[in-house]
C-alpha cells in the first residue's frame, strides 16, 4: 500500500482505497492510504512545527531543492505521464505534457526563490526609512481536484515552498498516484521533516480537517463551485487566507470573418481534448450566422476522425471520462440539452471499448440558446453546444452573459474586434485565435465572477497569496 507522508516519515493510513484505471476498470493501479482526521492533525502539527525554521531557510537551499524536484520530474516524464494517464484517463501525450508542465513549474519557482524582493522607500516623516518586505504565510493547506493530478498540486506546492511556507497536501481521492509519486520525489529533495506532508483521503474528512484547523494559515483549493463556496466560507469564518479556483462556462466566439480551419481547431481542441475535463474547456461555441453551417459541418467532420479509446493506446485522441459519476453527469446534460430543444448533431453515446471503461463519443449540440441549462451549468465533459449570434456585439453579450469568467476566446481576422474583445471580455484569461484551454506555466492563471476567488495562481503573481506583506519603519 502507498503510505501517507507526515513529518518526513511514511505512515499507514487509517484505511485505504483502490485506484482504478478509467480506461479499464479491471486494472487496479494500486492501493492508497486514506488518512483520518487525527492523522491530518498530525500532518498539520508537523507543518506548524517546521514553519518558523523553513520561513528563515536559506534561499539557495530552497532553490536547489525545487530545481532537483523539477529535474527529476522532467527526466521521468514518460513513466510519470503514463501513470497519470492510467489513473485520470487523459491520453498519454496529454499526460506527458502535464508532467513536463509540472517539472517546469518547479524549475520556475526554483528561480523565483532567488527573485524575492522588497521595497525601501523614503518616509513622509523626517529621519525615517520604510521597508516593505514579503514573509511566508505559514502553513498552507492544499486541496486539489482530479483533472490535473500533477500540474495543479505542483502549481500550488512549488510557490508555497519557494516563498517559505510549509505544506499539507490533499489530492483528490480519485487520483492519488500522481501526487504520491510527486511526494516520493519531494521526500528525497533535502527538505527538513514537516515542511511537506501528504495526506490522502476523503474531502469530507481530510479536507474538512484542514479547513477547521487554526494552525492552517492559508487554503488553496481547486474544484467545483459547490465545494469551493464551502471552502471559502469555512476559511473566512476563521480568517484564514483563501484562494479558490472553480469552474467555467467558457465561450469561444467564431465571427463570420474567422479563418475556418483555425475556428475548427480551436473549437475541437478547446472543447474535447483532455475529454473536456478542463475548467478552461470551451463549452459554448458562439458562432456568427453566416459561418454557422460551414462551421458545424467542419466540426462534425473533425469529430468523426477522433479515436475515442484507452488513454494509453497509441493513436487515441480522446480518453475515457474519469469515472462513472462524471459519465452519468455528462450523459444527463446531453439528455437535458435535447429536452431543452437543442439538436444532438454529433456523438453523445456511450461507447464500448476493448476493455471496460467510461467511454463517451464527443457530443455536439447545435441550435442551442444561452439560457439553456447546458449553456449555464458546468458539465465538465466532452460536450459543447453551438449558439448562433447575429453580430460581434451580440456574440460578446452572449459570451459575457454567464456567472463564470475564467477563459473567453474569439476567432476572427478583424484586428478591431480582437482588440475590443480583449478589453471587454469578462474573464481572467482571454484567447484570440487560440483555444480557451491550454495555458503557459509562468503567467497568472485565474478568473473573474464565480470562477475564482482570491489572488491569482502561477507566475510571480502567486507571491500575493503565498506571502504576507510587512512594513517596517526605522529611525535613522
Ligand atoms: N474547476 C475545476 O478545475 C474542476 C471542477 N470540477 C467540477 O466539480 C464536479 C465534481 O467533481 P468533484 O471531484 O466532486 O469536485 P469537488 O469540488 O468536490 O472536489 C475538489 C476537491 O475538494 C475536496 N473536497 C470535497 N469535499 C470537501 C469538503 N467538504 N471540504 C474540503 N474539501 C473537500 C475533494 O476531495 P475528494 O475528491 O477526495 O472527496 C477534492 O480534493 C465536476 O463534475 C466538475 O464539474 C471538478 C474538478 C476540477
Ligand atoms: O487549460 C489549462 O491548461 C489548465 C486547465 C486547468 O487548470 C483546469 O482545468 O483545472
Amino acid at each position: 500500500m502507498k503510505q501517507l507522508y507526515i513529518n518526513g516519515a511514511w505512515l499507514d493510513g487509517a484505511s485505504s482505497s483502490a485506484n482504478i484505471n478509467p480506461s479499464n476498470t479491471n486494472d487496479v493501479i494500486g492501493h492508497y492510504a486514506l488518512a483520518d482526521a487525527q492523522q491530518t492533525e498530525l500532518a498539520i502539527a508537523a507543518a506548524a512545527a517546521a514553519a518558523p525554521g523553513w520561513a528563515l531557510s536559506n534561499i539557495q537551499l530552497r532553490a536547489d531543492a525545487l530545481d532537483k524536484i523539477g529535474n527529476e520530474i522532467l527526466a521521468r516524464r514518460e513513466e510519470l505521464g503514463t501513470l497519470l494517464s492510467r489513473e485520470e484517463g487523459k491520453t498519454k501525450p496529454e499526460g506527458i505534457g502535464e508532467v513536463v508542465r509540472a517539472g517546469n513549474i518547479f524549475k520556475f519557482y526554483a528561480a523565483e526563490c532567488l527573485r524575492l524582493r522588497g521595497d525601501k522607500l523614503p518616509s513622509v516623516r523626517p529621519n525615517l526609512d520604510v521597508e516593505v518586505t514579503r514573509e511566508p504565510v505559514g502553513v498552507v493547506g492544499i486541496i486539489a481536484p482530479w483533472n490535473f493530478p500533477i500540474a495543479i498540486p505542483s502549481w500550488k506546492i512549488a510557490p508555497a515552498l519557494a516563498y517559505g511556507n510549509c505544506v499539507v497536501m490533499k489530492p483528490a481521492e480519485l487520483v492519488p498516484a500522481s501526487t504520491w509519486a510527486l511526494t516520493e520525489i519531494i521526500s528525497r529533495a533535502g527538505l527538513p521533516p514537516g515542511v511537506f506532508n501528504l495526506v490522502m483521503g476523503h474531502g469530507s474528512v481530510v479536507g474538512q480537517a484542514l479547513l477547521n484547523d487554526r494552525r492552517v494559515n492559508a487554503i488553496s483549493f481547486t474544484g467545483s463551485v459547490a465545494t469551493g463556496k464551502k471552502v471559502a466560507i469555512a476559511a473566512m469564518g476563521r480568517l484564514a487566507k483563501v484562494q479558490i479556483e472553480m469552474g467555467g462556462k467558457n465561450p469561444l466566439i467564431v465571427l463570420d470573418d474567422a479563418d475556418l480551419a483555425t475556428a475548427v481547431y480551436c473549437a475541437v481542441q478547446g472543447s474535447y481534448f483532455s475529454t473536456g475535463q478542463r475548467c478552461t474547456a470551451s463549452s459554448r461555441l458562439i458562432v456568427g450566422k453566416n459561418i454557422y453551417p460551414r462551421f458545424v459541418a467542419a466540426v462534425k467532420e473533425e469529430l468523426a476522425k477522433l479515436n475515442v479509446g484507452d488513454a494509453l493506446t497509441a493513436g487515441t485522441d480522446i480518453g475515457p471520462v474519469v469515472d462513472a459519476n462524471q459519465l452519468e453527469q455528462d450523459m444527463n446534460y446531453i439528455r437535458i440539452g435535447k429536452d431543452e430543444g437543442a439538436t444532438l448533431a454529433f456523438g453523445g453515446e456511450r461507447l464500448d471499448g476493448p476493455t471496460p471503461g467510461f467511454y463517451l463519443r464527443p457530443a455536439l449540440l447545435t441550435d442551442a440558446s444561452n439560457d439553456m441549462r447546458i449553456s449555464r451549468e458546468e458539465i465538465f465533459g466532452p460536450v459543447a453546444s453551438v449558439i448562433p449570434a447575429d453580430s460581434y456585439e451580440h456574440a460578446l453579450a452572449l459570451a459575457n452573459d454567464t456567472e463564470f469568467g475564467l477563459s473567453s476566446g474569439i476567432v476572427t481576422t478583424s484586428l478591431k474586434h480582437a482588440t475590443h474583445f480583449k478589453r471587454h471580455a469578462q474573464a481572467g484569461m482571454v484567447m484570440v485565435n487560440v483555444p480557451t484551454a491550454g495555458v503557459d506555466y509562468h503567467v497568472p492563471f485565474g478568473g473573474t465572477k464565480a470562477s475564482s476567488y482570491g489572488s491569482r495562481e502561477q507566475g510571480s503573481y502567486a507571491a500575493e497569496f503565498f506571502t504576507t506583506v510587512k512594513t517596517a519603519y526605522c529611525g535613522v
